[in-house]
C-alpha cells in the first residue's frame, strides 16, 4: 500500500472564521486503497475538513486534490465526475424522509439521467441486496426503519454510482453495540468486494481499530500524526494519551484476564 499513489492531497490548508483559526498549514495525503480514519477532539476542525475534501467549502489557504484535480479551481463537469465518483455516508444517515428507501438510493442514479427506470430499479435491488437489506422494506420510509437500517440504506445511497472513494462520518455513531460491530463487518466486506478509498472521522475506538490502516491525529490546528495504530498509540501528545487510555486499559484487562487464566485465578 505504501507505494500506491496519492487519491487526496491536501496541502497548507488555512481555515479561519473570523478571528478563530481552525486549521493551519495541515497537509494530509490519502493513499488509493487505504482506510484512513480522522480522529481530534471536539471542535478540532473534522467536519469542516471532510466538507472540504468534498468541495462543499474552501479555505482561506492552501489545495485540495482529488484524484489529481484541483478541487476549487475545477469546471463544472470536472466538479460533477468527481463527485460521481465519490460516495458519502452522513452522520445521522441523512436519508429524505419524505422519500421511500428505494428512493432514496434511486436519487443519485435518477440524477444521472442517462439510466431508464428499469435499469435503475435492478441496481437499486442489487444496492439494497449488498447491505442485506431485504426487497420487502424497499416501499418503507425512513421513520419506519430501525437505526441500523437506516444506516444500511445510507450505505447503499452512498455506493450507487459504485465510487472509487467513500467517506463515512461517524459510522457507527448511534448504534449499539452489536449492531455497531456488523456495520463494521459490512463496510469490511464493501471494501474488500469494491476495492474502496475509505476515508472516516470517528470518535469510537473499536471502529477505528477495526477498519483503519492509518490514522491522522487533528490537533493544534494540524495533523500532528499520521500512521498505522501501532505507529500513533506511543505518541506524546496530551490527546493521543487521553484517546488511547480507555484502549490500553481495555487491552490490559484483556492480558490480566489472559493471565489469570493461565494462573488459574480470575479478575474480580
Ligand atoms: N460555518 C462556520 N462558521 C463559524 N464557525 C464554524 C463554522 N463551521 C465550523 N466552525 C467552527 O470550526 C471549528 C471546527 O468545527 P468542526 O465541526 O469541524 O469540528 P469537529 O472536529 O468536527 O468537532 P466534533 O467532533 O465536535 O463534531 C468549531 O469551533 C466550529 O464551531
Amino acid at each position: 500500500m505504501d507505494q500506491a499513489p496519492d487519491i487526496i492531497e491536501i496541502e497548507g490548508l488555512h481555515t479561519q472564521f473570523g478571528q478563530h483559526i481552525v486549521h493551519q498549514n495541515l497537509n494530509l495525503n490519502i493513499k488509493q486503497g487505504e482506510v484512513l480514519a480522522i480522529v481530534g477532539g471536539s471542535g478540532s476542525g473534522k467536519t469542516v475538513l471532510l466538507r472540504q475534501i468534498l468541495g462543499l467549502e474552501q479555505p482561506v489557504k492552501g489545495s485540495v486534490k482529488i484524484f489529481g484535480c484541483s478541487r476549487y479551481n475545477c469546471d463544472f463537469a470536472l466538479h460533477k465526475s468527481i463527485r460521481n465518483r465519490t460516495g458519502v455516508l452522513f452522520q445521522q444517515g441523512a436519508l429524505f424522509s419524505a422519500l421511500t428507501v428505494y428512493d432514496n438510493v434511486a436519487l443519485p442514479l435518477r440524477e444521472l439521467r442517462t439510466l431508464d427506470e428499469r435499469t435503475i430499479h435492478d441496481l437499486v435491488m442489487i444496492k439494497l441486496n449488498m447491505v442485506a437489506i431485504e426487497p420487502e422494506h424497499a416501499h418503507k420510509m425512513p421513520a419506519n426503519l430501525s437505526g441500523g437500517m437506516i444506516k444500511r440504506v445510507s450505505l447503499a445511497r452512498a455506493l450507487a454510482l459504485d465510487p472509487e472513494l467513500l467517506f463515512l462520518d461517524e459510522p457507527t455513531a448511534g448504534l449499539d453495540p452489536e449492531l455497531s460491530a456488523s456495520f463494521v463487518r459490512l463496510i469490511q466486506d464493501m471494501r474488500s468486494e469494491l476495492d474502496l478509498t475509505i476515508v472516516m472521522v470517528t470518535h469510537d475506538i473499536d471502529t477505528l481499530i477495526a477498519l483503519s490502516d492509518r490514522i491522522a491525529v487533528l490537533a493544534d490546528k494540524q495533523v500532528v500524526t499520521v500512521g498505522s495504530l501501532q505507529q500513533i498509540r506511543h505518541h506524546s501528545h496530551p490527546f493521543i494519551e487521553s484517546f488511547f487510555k480507555s484502549e490500553r486499559e481495555k487491552f490490559q484487562r484483556t492480558d490480566n484476564r489472559e493471565q489469570s487464566w493461565k494462573t488459574g485465578h480470575m479478575p474480580s
